[in-house]
């Protein structure tokens, strides 16, 4: 009996495929035939069979759904056995098998075989009405990063709206500085392993005085686990004139305000989350999988557990930076390293450290929210009258944003996945924030900016209601370590001196071209 060799794909992952070999159809039995019943074949439970064995789909059978990849057409299995197989069965068919969910991409018209009209990806393209907004109009950007950008907006399930913020930058395979809007789907590597990572800014009692010169070796060995990478725990001196109000009531920034800047993330926490839910290859999860809801629930977990390090890595900083200061007592270095405090004191010491609070945010995570956004109750207050040089631009600076953005009323959920962008609301109160840090380097100042929303980018729609979280950098960080590792060879301490790393003008434009565009 000749076989049609067909290719088994999962809806959420197209990429993930089997091949199968399935019988040709039995011919109907002739009324002088000796045979008995014909031996019936369901091709849907084969089809079904091989995803679960070979593909891991871990849904059972009776809720899996068969489409034809390229034009979506279900495959069913109907009563009198299976409905419209034969005539879609040939070889080359390309089939995929769902959980139960929708069909993951465009549905076109006509029945076809084969590629599926994508050249033979079978990825189709699911978005092809995935709006993008480039906000990077003068900043350097690796042509790489829209690249990826563009193949990540066309190709995942469900975006709707793609951003590249002015510090975009290419990651392994989905770009950083960006933020995705998505419609019942979540795709955790859009959130990569950092999940959490934020910055936050807190209040000290220091006069400017008190740290002017201060290097920093009298605090190294007390510093929290701040992680790798670009994380970094910094005291600053704001130049700035006084600026909005920070979150949860506090007076915001005033000039001559010697404030701690920490950036840090989940580490190795988040990193094992996004392994565990991407091991199989999984890229994208729908909302009504249950690994999507279990996934959101360690992301919620790893977000926590960031903001909480980062908490007390301030503490840490607190107990010595504000010596004699005893609610800081649990951030200072015992003699005895078995010290356990109880849940109790770790309790207040945090309620302590955060009244010092002026903003905390994550810039790598999942948010869910309701798009397009509408104008926050009392937006009219939120146009500040004055501002100072040092300042993201008002609304009416920003440059046009293409798409054209117009608020409809009606509302409803969303995704926003970020890498590499901070939000405009503040995750603690769901208000517009006043302020936050756009950091530069270690030779270049941290500017503030002031998050501005009007009719004129949808409310944030546009931007998808996130800014630029840093300068962005010009190289890869494997290209930095060889080119600036030869460059110190000689003396690598020199690295650590803020002025030594570089005073470049360039480096200093990149992050004010950065902060012009991000000010929307
Ligand atoms: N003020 C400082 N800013 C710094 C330092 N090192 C890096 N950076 C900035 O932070 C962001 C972080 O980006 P991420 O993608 O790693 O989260 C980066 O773009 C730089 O602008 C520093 O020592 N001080
Ligand atoms: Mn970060």
């Amino acid at each position: 009996m000749p076989a049609h060799r067909i290719t088994v794909a999962l809806n959420t992952n197209q990429s993930l495929r089997c091949p199968l070999l399935l019988p040709s159809p039995s011919p109907s039995p002739s009324p002088e035939s000796s045979s008995t019943t014909p031996v019936s074949i369901s091709y849907h439970a084969l089809v079904v069979k091989a995803a679960q064995t070979k593909l891991r789909l871990k849904r059972p059978a009776r809720s899996c759904r068969v489409f034809v990849v390229g034009t979506g057409r279900e495959l069913k299995e109907g009563d009198g056995g299976d409905e419209g197989w034969e005539a879609a069965l040939g070889n080359d068919l390309v089939v995929c098998v769902s959980g139960g969910e929708e069909y993951v991409g465009l549905k076109r018209e006509g029945e076809g075989r084969g590629d599926g009209g994508d050249g033979g990806t079978g990825m189709g393209q699911p978005n092809p009405n995935c709006t993008t907004s480039i906000l990077a109009h003068t900043a350097f950007v690796d042509a790489l990063s829209l690249t990826q950008l563009a193949t990540t907006a066309r190709t995942l399930p469900g975006l709707i709206h793609a951003v590249a913020q002015p510090d975009l930058h290419p990651g392994t395979k989905y770009p950083i500085g960006a933020v995705f809007v998505s419609k019942a789907w979540i795709h955790p590597p859009l959130i990569g392993g950092d999940i959490g990572c934020g910055m936050a800014w807190y209040q000290t009692s220091l006069s400017r005085n008190a740290v002017d010169g201060e290097k920093g070796e009298r605090w190294d060995a007390a510093l929290g686990t701040i992680g790798a990478g670009n994380h970094f725990a910094e005291v600053q001196v704001v130049e700035a004139a006084a600026v909005g109000a920070g979150e949860d009531g506090s007076a915001g920034l005033t000039e001559d305000d010697v404030v701690l800047l920490v950036h840090s993330g989940s580490q190795g926490y988040g990193g094992d989350v996004l392994r565990r839910y991407t091991a199989d290859g999984t890229v994208s999860l729908h909302e009504s999988d249950p690994k999507a809801v279990a996934y959101m629930d360690e992301h919620e977990r790893a977000c926590a557990w960031a903001r909480a390090n980062r908490e007390l890595i301030t503490l840490r900083f607190l107990a010595c930076l504000e010596p004699g200061e005893e609610a800081w007592d649990l951030g200072r270095n015992g003699e005895d390293g078995g010290y356990v405090a109880s849940q109790e004191t770790v309790r207040a010491a945090r309620a302590r450290v955060r009244g010092r609070r002026v903003v905390e945010i994550w810039h790598n995570n999942v948010e869910h929210a309701l798009w397009p956004p509408h104008p926050p109750p009392d937006h009219k207050t939120l146009r500040s009258t004055s501002s100072t040089e040092a300042l993201a631009p008002t609304l009416e600076a920003a440059p046009p944003s293409s798409p054209d953005f117009t608020t409809s009323s009606a509302q409803y959920p969303i995704y926003i996945q970020r890498k590499g962008a901070a939000p405009t609301y503040s995750p603690q109160t769901s208000l517009p924030l006043s302020l936050l840090p756009l950091p530069g380097s270690r030779a270049t100042p941290t500017l503030i900016l002031r998050p501005t929303l009007s009719a004129a980018t949808g409310w944030g729609a546009s931007n998808a209601l996130s800014l630029a979280h840093g300068a962005g950098r010009s190289m890869s960080r494997a290209k930095a370590l060889s080119s600036l590792s030869q460059k110190y060879h000689k003396d690598p301490t020199t690295m650590l001196q803020p002025a030594s790393i570089s005073q470049s003008k360039k480096h200093i434009e990149r992050v004010e071209g950065v902060e012009v565009q991000g000010g929307t």
